[in-house]
Order: structure tokens, then sequence, then C-alpha cells
């Protein structure tokens, strides 16, 4: 039986709930939020959702001590209004580290043992916020960090190249935000590195581009949901499965001491390994504004 809650049903939170449902990647989906209307109203939308399925998702109302035997929480609460003039997503850390420190020791307190991954902006200062609060592991505790960025970036070069983007290998490292870059001489398809094929320009473009796409979608609809949910759907998997795959999540670094998005491997305990880094000295300089970048809105905490 594998069983996951979510903690804050607005856009992101209720996407990925349907993405879990729809893929049958879950027997037991708990659903919180701080509105009861809105639980309510995804808790029969979501049961709607599956008639007709062959599969079955037991969907349960909010209840604390669900919490004790649940197996992931997906942590999306937050309040994406906030960024609504800006599209900063630092704007959003008055009011998410409020709900952080609200459902910090509430987890805590619940027996909780499993994985927590946090959605809810700034990624990278929230997790490290709740992992401290909820007093869990630091493998147990990670974001989604730059999982949606990598996939921005390998659509970006799908488009561009006309490979589809599962078949580009590589991955974006930093905050999820302003300084997250994209390390070329690591990105490849095949056995051709990007870095070779792409001049200097082409890949500054794509990665305007790829982080242009996530403005787009933003400032179009007022949010974000799909490409997220996908990649905490994956993240799901991969940690019921114990599948052992590598995500560039965002996850404690014991030489910085922050949560930042680097290459992880991800198995049922969780953050089982970080990968070597292996930067130049130009990517070096960009990993190094990413970590002061992180370290100063943490700061702000
Ligand atoms: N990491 C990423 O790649 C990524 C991508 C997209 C969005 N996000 C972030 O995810 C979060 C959610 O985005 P959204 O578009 O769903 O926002 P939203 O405003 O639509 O939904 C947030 C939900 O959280 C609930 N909530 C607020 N305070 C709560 C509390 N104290 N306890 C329980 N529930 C609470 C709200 O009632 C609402 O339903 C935001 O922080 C957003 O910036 C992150």
């Amino acid at each position: 039986m594998s069983k996951v809650a979510i903690i804050g049903l607005g856009h992101v939170g209720s996407t990925t709930a349907y993405t879990l449902v729809s893929r049958d990647l879950v027997d037991e989906l708990v659903l919180f939020d701080k509105h009861e209307k809105i639980v309510t109203a995804q808790y029969k939308d979501l049961k709607d959702g599956q008639v007709g399925l062959n599969s079955h998702v037991e969907i349960i109302r909010p209840d604390l001590s669900e919490l004790k035997d649940t197996d992931i929480i997906i942590f999306s609460a937050g309040k994406i209004a906030v960024q609504q003039g800006s599209g900063n997503r630092f704007d959003e850390l008055n009011y998410t580290k409020k709900v952080a420190e609200e459902w910090g020791p509430k987890i805590k307190e619940s027996g909780f043992n499993g994985i927590l991954i946090n959605i809810t902006n700034p990624c990278d200062v929230i997790a490290r916020h709740l992992q401290e609060l909820s007093g869990l592991p630091k493998n147990h505790v990670f974001g989604t960090g730059t999982s949606l960025d990598t996939a921005r970036m390998k659509q970006a070069v799908s488009d561009k190249l006309g490979v589809h983007a599962n078949s580009v290998h590589g991955y974006v490292f930093g905050e999820h935000g302003m300084t997250q870059f994209v390390p070329w001489t690591k990105v490849r398809i095949g056995n051709t590195l990007m870095s070779e094929t792409l001049d200097q320009k082409e890949q500054d473009d794509l990665e305007n581009q790829a982080k242009q796409n996530g403005v787009d979608i933003f400032f179009g609809k007022g949010f974000t949901c799909y490409g997220i949910a996908n990649q905490a759907a994956l993240i799901v998997q991969t940690v019921l499965s114990d599948s052992k795959k590598v995500m560039p999540v965002s996850c404690f670094n014991k030489k910085e001491g922050i949560y930042i998005g680097e290459p992880a491997l991800i198995g049922a305990d969780g953050v089982e390994d970080i990968l070597p880094l292996d930067l130049t000295s130009h990517e070096q300089e960009k990993w190094d504004a990413s970590v002061a970048s992180i370290k100063e809105m943490y700061a702000a905490i």
C-alpha cells in the first residue's frame, strides 16, 4: 500500500493530485488545505475524475493522524497571487515561511517518518526551513528544485533541434530561481555534447528561451501547473518504486550548508547520494553566485 499526502490544493497541489490519480501511482491520497471548501471541492472532483478508470485511488479527507503511516508528503501550500505583479518567486517568502512554520511542527507531532517533497517557493529556502522545522533527516526532505527548469531546458533544446526532449540528457543546476544555470558541457544528445555543437550565443539563447517559456506560462495564465505536477509525480514514482533515478532536486549540500538544485540519486530512502558537480571554472562561478543568492534569501527568514 502506498500513501501520499498533499498539503496545499491550489493549482499545483490539485494538478499533482490528479496526475497521481490518473497515472494510478498511489493507493491512498490524503488532502490538506487551509480552506475546507477547497478540500471538499478537490475531494469530490478527484473522485469524479476516476469514474470509468480501471484503477482506484482512495481519496482521504484531512486528518493529521493519517500522516503517521504516510509514505510521502508533497508540500505545495502557498499563495501564487503574491507573485502576480513580479513573477519573482522570492516575493512569496513572507507568506510561505509562515505556512512552513505552521506545518513543520504539525508534521513532526504527527509522527510522520516518510519523505517530504517541497514544491512551495522559494523552493530551496522552504525545503531547508521545512527540514529544520519538521526534524526529519536531511535526506528525507528535498525540493523539486531545478527539475521543472531541467524539463524546460530539454523542451527548448528539443524544439530547436527536433529531437525528443527525453533524448536530451543533462540538468539545470542551482537555485529554482533567477540564478539557475545550464552547464552546457554536460548536456548531450546521444554522445554529442551540446557545448561542442552549439556556439555560446546558441547556448545562451536556449537557456533564455527555456526561462522565457516559464515566464510566458506564468503571465499567460497566472500560474503554472502541468510541468511541475509531472515532475512531482515522477519523483513520487521514483521514491515509491525505489528506482534510484538521478534527478535534479533541491537537496542538502553539506559543503555549502544549504539546499540547492543538483543531480541526486533518488530512492526509497530519499536522497541516497549526490553526484559530483564536476563543473568548469566558468560554471563554478555561476554555481557560487547561486549559492550566494540562496544564502541571502535564507537570511531573510
Ligand atoms: N517548485 C516549482 O517548480 C514550482 C512551480 C510552480 C509553483 N510553485 C509554487 O507552488 C506553490 C503553490 O502554487 P499554486 O499555483 O498552487 O498556488 P495557489 O495559490 O493556487 O494555491 C496554494 C494553496 O495553498 C493553500 N494554503 C495556503 N496557506 C495554507 C496553509 N497555511 N495550510 C494549508 N494550505 C494552505 C491555499 O488555500 C491554496 O489552495 C507556490 O508557492 C508556487 O510558487 C513551485
